[in-house]
């Protein structure tokens, strides 16, 4: 249950949010500091200790999006890339034996992403978002369906939510990524219960 946040997505403290989405169920935290908006420097490196102090006191990973220098500052897990950042490789050189995330739309990118010693991938968006511009045309769960059998784990990302976090995990996800559906949520706690609760029943 992978909680992906950044000021801009919090309709209040960020770190309240966390506590929350953490207080529900969620098992690992993404912070993403990206579009109209968002914190830099200082604020957000000040935003992103405190969040990866919540995350250290709750045994939470702390994984930092994009940003290698800001996920090293803080110390991160670990950090999440896109196809248009930095090259996998050089990453996993910077980074050492910290977590590697990459978001991967194809078999071609996955095998790259392998390459580069990628502990899991993100795939999507499974379903429309409104969360990222430019993210790239829905393709439902095909290219879970497709890339399964690489055995690297993989999550879901865009658009889901309580109603279809299920179909996500039953196409072979082993998690989902969620962002709105808990950060705007009135009950943040139980809006991550929730999602939690639908990918565990899921799977059994
Ligand atoms: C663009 C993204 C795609 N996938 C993921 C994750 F869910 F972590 F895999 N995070 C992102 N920021």
């Amino acid at each position: 249950m992978y909680f992906i946040a950044g000021s801009t997505n919090c309709l209040k403290e960020p770190v309240e949010v966390l506590e929350e989405a953490i207080l529900g169920g969620i098992t690992i935290f993404q912070y993403r500091e990206k579009g109209e908006g968002c914190l830099c420097d200082s604020e957000r490196l000040e935003l992103g200790k405190r969040l990866r102090n919540v995350c250290r006191e709750n045994g939470i990973p702390f994984i930092v999006n994009d940003h290698i220098e800001l996920a090293l500052e803080l110390d991160a897990d670990g950090v999440h890339i896109g196809q248009e950042d930095e090259e996998a490789l050089q990453v996993r050189e910077k980074i050492g034996d910290k977590v590697l995330g990459v978001s991967v739309h194809s078999r071609e990118e996955a095998e790259k992403a392998i390459r580069a010693g990628a502990d899991y991938f993100g795939v999507g968006p499974i379903f429309p978002t409104a969360t990222k511009e430019d993210a790239k045309e829905v393709q439902g769960t095909a290219m879970i369906e497709k890339l399964k059998d690489f055995g690297i784990p993989m999550v879901g990302i865009g658009g889901i939510n309580a109603d279809n976090a299920d179909i996500v995990t039953n196409a072979g996800a082993d998690g989902v990524s969620v962002i709105t559906a808990i950060s705007h949520a009135e009950d943040v706690r139980a809006a991550a219960a929730g999602l939690r609760e639908k990918i565990e029943g899921g799977k059994k």
